[in-house]
C-alpha cells in the first residue's frame, strides 16, 4: 500500500503560471508569463543565461514571491502553501547540502523538515547506490551528492519534483547515472518533473515536453512530439527560397552558397515544391534553432512567427 499518496489526478497541472512576473529593481527577470504544464509529464525547461528558468523554478516552488501573477501547482495550490510544499520537491542548482554533515545526518534533517517522509526507502535507494550513510557529504564526489540531493527529493514522497539544471556539474556518465535514477522514479511513482538545464541532448531522450524561455518570456512551449511533428526543415535552390518561404511560417531562414534551408513551422507539408527536400527536425535542432531566433516564438494556439 502506498502509504505517500502522490497528490495529482490524471488531468491535472504540474504548474499553472497566470501572468507571472518577477523584477529586481528596474530589471524584469521574467515577464508575463502564463503557461500550463500538464502533471504526469517529463518537462524540460531551456533558455540561454540569464533568460529566467531559475526565477521561473523559484517561484513555482514558492522560494521566490511574484511581483505580478501567480503560479498554482498540482491542481489549485498556491505555490508556497502548506499543501504545495508538502507535494513539491525541489533539487536547487547547487544541490544544497551541508558538507560537514554526513549522509545519515541530511536524512535526519530531511525527516525532521518535512511532513511526509520515507526514510525507509532513502536509504534503499542510497544502499542501491552504494553510498555510505556514514560519508560526510563532502567527501562525496559531485555524482554522488547529486543523487543524495535527489534522495531526499524522492524522499518526500512528492506529486511534484523540481530540479534546477541538476546535470551542471557533473560529468557524462554521472549525467548518465543521474537521469537514469529520475526515470527510475519517474516511472516507480509517476512523478511529474520539471527541470532546467543546458544539456539540450539530453532532452530528446527524456523529456516529453518542453518550455523555452528567452528573455524573460515564454519562447516554446508544448508536447515535445507535436513540437518536432509541426516543424520541418527545407532544403532547396536559393533562388526559389522566397517563394517557398512565402508558404509556411518560417522560424529559421539560411542560405549559403546556392543552397536554402528553411526550418518551417507546419505540420503536414503535403506538396513538397520540386526540387526540394522535407526532413524532419531534431528537438536538439528545435531548441538550438529557438535560442538562436528570439523574436519567432511556438505556443499553443495561433501566434505570428518572426521572418
Ligand atoms: N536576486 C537577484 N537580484 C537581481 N537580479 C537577479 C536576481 N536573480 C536573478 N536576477 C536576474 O534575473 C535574470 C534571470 O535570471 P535567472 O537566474 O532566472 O536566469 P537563468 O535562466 O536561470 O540563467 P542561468 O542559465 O545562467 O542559470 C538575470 O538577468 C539575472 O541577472
Amino acid at each position: 500500500m502506498n502509504d505517500f499518496p502522490t497528490g495529482h489526478r490524471v488531468n491535472e497541472v504540474a504548474i499553472e503560471a497566470s501572468g507571472l512576473g518577477k523584477r529586481y529593481g528596474r530589471a524584469w527577470a521574467l515577464r508575463d508569463c502564463s503557461l500550463s504544464i500538464p502533471a504526469g509529464h517529463v518537462v524540460g525547461l531551456v533558455g540561454p543565461n540569464g533568460a529566467g528558468k531559475t526565477t521561473f523554478l523559484s517561484m513555482a516552488v514558492g522560494l521566490t514571491p511574484p511581483t505580478t501573477g501567480e503560479v498554482r501547482v498540482l491542481g489549485a495550490h498556491p505555490a508556497g502553501s502548506a499543501d504545495a510544499l508538502d507535494m513539491v520537491a525541489f533539487v536547487a542548482q547547487d544541490a544544497a547540502l551541508y558538507r560537514n554533515l554526513s549522509v545519515a545526518d541530511m536524512l535526519r534533517v530531511g525527516r525532521n523538515l518535512n511532513r511526509r517522509w520515507d526514510g525507509a526507502r532513502a536509504r534503499a535507494r542510497l544502499a542501491e547506490l552504494g553510498i555510505p550513510l556514514g560519508r560526510r557529504v563532502g567527501a562525496l564526489s559531485g555524482g554522488q551528492r547529486a543523487q543524495v540531493a535527489l534522495t531526499l527529493a524522492l524522499a518526500k514522497r512528492p506529486g511534484l519534483l523540481v530540479l534546477d539544471e541538476p546535470l551542471a556539474a557533473l560529468d557524462p556518465l554521472a549525467r548518465h547515472d543521474f537521469m537514469a535514477s529520475l526515470m527510475a522514479a519517474v516511472a516507480e511513482d509517476g512523478v511529474s518533473v520539471v527541470f532546467s538545464s543546458h544539456v539540450v541532448a539530453e532532452l530528446e531522450r527524456v523529456c516529453d515536453h518542453l518550455v523555452v524561455l528567452q528573455d524573460g518570456r515564454v519562447q516554446v512551449s508544448g508536447d515535445v512530439e507535436d513540437l518536432t511533428g509541426g516543424h520541418h526543415v527545407l532544403v532547396g535552390p536559393a533562388e526559389q527560397a522566397d517563394e517557398v518561404a512565402a508558404l509556411f511560417p518560417v522560424v529559421r531562414d539560411r542560405r549559403a552558397f546556392a543552397q536554402a534551408h528553411l526550418l518551417v513551422r507546419a505540420a503536414d507539408i503535403r506538396h513538397v515544391p520540386p526540387g526540394w527536400q522535407c526532413h524532419p527536425v531534431s528537438l536538439e535542432e528545435l531548441v538550438l534553432t529557438y535560442m538562436r531566433e528570439p523574436a519567432a516564438a511556438a505556443l499553443p494556439g495561433p501566434k505570428a512567427v518572426a521572418r
